[in-house]
Order: C-alpha cells, then structure tokens, then sequence
C-alpha cells in the first residue's frame, strides 16, 4: 500500500512536462501529502490504464495531447464543459466512477482576466481547429462573444457553426480585437516560425499564444514589438492544473495560494532561460559573462569564439572577406544558440544588427544591456587591436551613437558597467534572484 495519494498526467510523450512540477508545488503548499507521475502508452493501453489507476486509488488524472478525445469512451460520466468542448483533460476517480471535466478551458479563461481583456462583445480569430481550438471557443462563448473566425490550413474540412476560413484570407479581418494562437507554429524545437506575418498582429487589442516553450514565440515577439498586449500560455498551464487539483480535492484554492504558486512556476521557468549580454564592443560582455559562468556554474557562450570556430579563422581575418560575411556567420550561431537552455550568453557587440538575431535572443532569453562609457571602453581597448571595427575612437563614438537605442529598445534590463565589474555582476544576479 502506498502512503501517499496518487495522481498523474496520462500522453504519448511527456518528458518535457511541466505539470509534475506544478502539482508538486500545490502540494508542497497545501499540505498534501500527494505525488504526480507522468503515464506514458500507446493509445491500445488507455482503457486498461485507466481501469488499473481507477483499482490502485488513484485520484486524479489529467489528460494530454493525443488522448483528449481517445479517452472521453472509457469514462463514466462527463461534465457540462465537455459535452461542447469534445474533450477531456482531467478525469476523477471516486467510488468506483469516472468523471472527465475540462479545466483548459478555465485556464483560457483566467488568462483574459489576469491581463484585464473584456472578450464581451469583441471579435476574435483563432488559429487552428483542434482540441485546444474547441476549449477557446467554449470560453469566449461563456465571456460573450460577439464573433468568432477559425483559421485553417484546410477550411474545407472543418466543420464549425462559426465561419472557417483560410490563412490567406485572413486581410478580411483586420477589424477582429483579439488573436489567439492555438497551433503548435512556433513551438520548441521549431521556433523560428509564426503562424502568421507580422503585419496581422499589427492594431489588435490582445495577442495569446497558447505555447509557453519558448516563452516569447515569433508570433509573441511580433506582438510585443509593435505594442501589443499579449500573454503566452504559461499562466493558462498552471490554471489548469489547480483547477483539476480544485476538482480532485474538492477544494477551492484562494487566489493569494494561486498567485503564490504561478509565482514559483513562473521563477522556475525564468531560470531555465539564457542570460544573454549584449552591449558595445568592449563594454565587459565577455568578461562579466566568464565570471558569471564560474559563480552560477553555468555553461558559456561566446559568441565571437563560436563564430571564429566555425570559420576556422580570427574575426580580424573573417572581416577580411567583408563584415556581410561575419554576420552571416554570427546569425547561423545565434540560431543555434537559441535552443540553449540555462547558459550565458556573450553576443559580439553587432548582434544587434539584424532583426533575425533579436528573435534568436530573445525566445529564450533575458537579456542584459553591459552599458559602459564610451570613454571607459576606449580607454580599456587601447593597444588591443582584434576589433576590426573600432580601431579608432571616431569609429567607437559612431558606433554607439548608431546602436545605443537598439541596445536600449532590445533589453529586459539595462545594467551600469560604469563602476566596479563586481557590482554589475551583482546586479545581473539581483535581477536572476541569484542575490
Ligand atoms: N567595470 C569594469 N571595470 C574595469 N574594466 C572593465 C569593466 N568592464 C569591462 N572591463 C574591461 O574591458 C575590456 C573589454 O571587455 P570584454 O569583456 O572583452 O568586452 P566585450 O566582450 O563586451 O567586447 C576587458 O579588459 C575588461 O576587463
Ligand atoms: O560590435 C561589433 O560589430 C563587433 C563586436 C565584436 O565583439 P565584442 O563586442 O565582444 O567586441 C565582434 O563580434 C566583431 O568584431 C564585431
Ligand atoms: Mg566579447
């Protein structure tokens, strides 16, 4: 007999699931004496894993991508939301029945409120026409709609009471608030993708991507760069699972525990990211990065001594062949990069320089601004002569005349490395929460 109660999440592949550790932290502050465990099976297995969980006591499971409808025939009873959604993502198991609910729906739900988005009366497109399409159109009916569009690779083949409509059509709807992303487009591990261009995220109200890896998709980005309120779908994962700890239990959990524990998922996600420098040649990225590396014990990446392992040569030599060259170059290894996960990150001062290498930075990164005087850099460069680019000091003043707003506009933080090295290293650490 085992001590403690069981619950657990039933998939094809979940070892890249979040959801242990959200669970675990519910019980950890409600006091349960709980353990979640991922079930991984065929799809021939569904019926007898669930009848072994429902004979060992188990009490809750919660359901994922591809069984969401493949489970609904080997339950009991389902719940109100689920007879419009077609879908299943947590089951209860109590006096020898099974009841399948669907708690997406409420974490889709909650998602508008927490960012303060009225759906009452707005018009939104969605992307996509699956399971996950079914339980945002269940909520924005339960909010008040005034229109919905699902968009489709294969209109023709969907069937909806709402208008379906293809991706090249989607100019006929500039006038639509809201835009939610309910495709995989752009989900680790192919992430430099959108499902759509920029220029139709561009005047909308409210941008949601359902995908939380990485944490600011193509699609997200876009959004934020034009000043566009949006929200990836971290805050709607953990939603989702409270509330089918919420159902298990029978319990309701008060919204300071809910915050508490979004809180803790969200600083555990953040410290997966890269810390990633970008700034002025000379400013100190190499550097601040190494010493960093040393006292987080994380690895390193320097970006110059990638590129220059790539190309089998110094970057004095490669600018020899121009700097398109080195910055072609430079963008294949911030494309790398971007699957990093939990490194530092040195970027060479011109990365700034394309659009593509913003993207790479920022999908799973936070990014730090090394802002140093340009006096001070000059000064510390002297008689150092592996920047091509700035050998003299006229080239350095134009240099940051031309990059300082990129520098400012890209980062998450600014940090002042006008003073002791050590001081902006603590200011790195205070905004990881490392200090
Ligand atoms: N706060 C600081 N105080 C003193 N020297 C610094 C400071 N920040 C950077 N430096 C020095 O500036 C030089 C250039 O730094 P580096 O890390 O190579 O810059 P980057 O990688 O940004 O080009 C190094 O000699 C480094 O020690
Ligand atoms: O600013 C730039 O355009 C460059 C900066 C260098 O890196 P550091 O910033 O580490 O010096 C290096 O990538 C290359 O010389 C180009
Ligand atoms: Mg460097």
């Amino acid at each position: 007999m085992k001590n403690k109660f069981n619950y657990g999440l039933i998939g094809k592949k979940l070892t890249h699931s979040f959801s242990p550790f959200i669970h675990n932290e519910f019980f950890k502050a409600q006091g349960i004496a709980g353990e979640y465990k991922l079930y991984e099976f065929d799809r021939d297995d569904i019926e007898n894993k669930l009848q072994y969980f429902d004979d060992i006591g188990v009490i809750g499971i919660n359901v994922t991508i591809p069984y969401k409808q493949d489970v609904m025939k080997f339950i009991d009873e389902i719940s109100e939301e689920v007879k419009s959604i077609g879908a299943v993502n947590t089951i209860k198991f109590k006096d020898g029945k099974s009841t399948g609910y669907n708690t997406d729906y409420l974490g889709i739900k909650e998602t508008f409120i927490i960012n303060n988005v009225t759906v009452k009366e707005k018009k939104v497109i969605i992307l996509g026409t699956g399971g996950a399409s079914k339980a945002v159109i269940a909520c924005l009916e339960d909010m008040g709609v005034r229109d919905i569009v699902l968009i489709s690779r294969n209109p023709d083949s969907v069937i909806s009471t709402y208008k379906v409509d293809s991706y090249e059509n989607l100019h006929r709807y500039n006038s639509y608030e809201i835009l939610i992303n309910t495709t995989p487009v752009g989900m680790f591990p192919i992430i430099d993708v959108s499902p759509i261009e920029e220029k139709y995220i561009k005047g909308r109200e409210f941008i949601f991507d359902l995908i939380y890896n990485p944490s600011r998709t193509r699609f997200l980005q876009y959004a934020m760069k034009n000043g566009v309120k949006c929200s990836n779908g971290l805050y709607m994962l953990v939603i989702q699972g409270l509330k089918s700890e919420e159902i298990w239990n029978e319990i309701i959990i008060p919204p300071d525990a809910v915050k508490e524990i979004f809180d803790i998922c969200l600083k555990e996600k953040n410290s997966e990211k890269n810390i990633v420098l970008i700034g002025m040649p000379g400013s100190g990225k190499s550097t601040i990065g190494r010493i960093m590396s040393g006292k987080l014990g994380l690895k390193l990446i320097d970006c110059d001594e990638m590129i220059e392992k790539k190309a089998g040569k110094s970057i004095s030599e490669i600018f020899k062949d121009g700097e398109d060259y080195f910055r072609n170059i430079e963008e294949e290894v911030l494309k790398e990069i971007s699957m990093e996960k939990r490194c530092i990150i040195s970027t060479g001062g011109g990365a700034i320089k394309r659009e593509e290498n913003i993207f790479s930075m920022k999908y799973n990164g936070t990014i730090y601004f090394i802002d140093r005087d340009v006096d001070k850099i000059y000064n510390d460069i002297q008689g150092n002569n592996h920047r091509p680019l700035v050998e003299k000091k006229e080239q350095l003043v134009k240099l940051y005349n031309e990059r300082k707003d990129i520098y400012e506009e890209v980062c998450d933080f600014l940090i002042d490395n006008n003073g002791n090295i050590d001081d902006t290293i603590n200011s790195i650490m205070r905004e990881e929460g490392k200090v």
